[in-house]
């Protein structure tokens, strides 16, 4: 737990408090361990499916899920991964919008660990902080480094922005595509889903909505 940074703490605790954290666990066992766990237990998964793992192209399949689970798509569990983020103060006195439009997203939905494949957008009024836009791109990608719902996702991202900037005053878009409707059960490869969370301003003035909206293109 030493090497997670005071922000992330203080994003998991308010995403707690609000009851919109990710269900998940205390991981205890080392990246190691919990690598070599999932390997022995995907190589039994693969074999029960009906692959024969002695075949060269396949062999190495559990150790790549194995690493892709723990490094890659579901590392956003661990807040060891929270980005670092630099708050500047607001010297220059930014008071209008401030908006990053259609940051990519590529998440893993939860009920049948498919991609999920959209964008999103976030704006805010600057009050006492701003951070370099980058940071945008690299908070939403830590919580779509989860296993998801686009809903919960979205009131994630909102909340970890209005901890980090001290601001109630920001806006969340997401618009999605979830292969778990595309590629399996009912198979539709035309449909997208949006989602939106507001705070502050957002939510209690509707120009300011609408301007967010327009500005978006939406
Ligand atoms: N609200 C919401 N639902 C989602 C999301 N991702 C997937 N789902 C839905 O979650 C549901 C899971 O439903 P279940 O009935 O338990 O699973 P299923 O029988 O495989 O469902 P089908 O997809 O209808 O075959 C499906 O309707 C999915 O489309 C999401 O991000 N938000
Ligand atoms: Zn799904």
């Amino acid at each position: 737990m030493s090497n997670i940074l005071a922000e992330a703490i203080k994003v998991r605790d308010a995403l707690v408090a609000k009851g919109i954290e990710t269900p998940m666990i205390n991981l205890t066992k080392s990246k190691d361990q919990r690598r070599d766990e999932i390997e022995q237990k995907m190589r039994d998964v693969l074999t029960l499916i009906g692959l024969d793992l002695t075949d060269d192209s396949i062999e190495e399949t559990p150790h790549r899920l194995a690493k892709m689970f723990v490094d890659e798509i579901f590392s956003g569990l661990d807040y060891a991964n929270f980005p670092k983020i630099t708050n500047i103060e607001n010297r220059m006195k930014v008071s209008e919008m401030v908006l990053v439009n259609d940051v990519t997203l590529t998440s893993t939905c939860e009920h049948h660990f498919v991609t999920i494949d959209g964008t999103v957008s976030v704006a805010y009024y600057p009050k006492k902080w701003v951070i370099g836009l980058s940071k945008i791109n690299r908070v939403i990608a830590f919580f779509a480094q989860r296993p998801q719902v686009q809903e919960r996702l979205t009131e994630q991202v909102l909340l970890a922005f209005q901890t980090i900037l001290e601001t109630e005053d920001v806006a969340v878009y997401v618009k999605a595509t979830h292969f778990c409707v595309k590629c399996r059960g009912i198979k539709d490869s035309n449909s997208y889903t949006v989602t939106s969370a507001f705070g502050g301003v957002f939510l209690e003035d509707r120009e300011t909505r609408k301007e967010f909206l327009s500005l978006i293109n939406k």
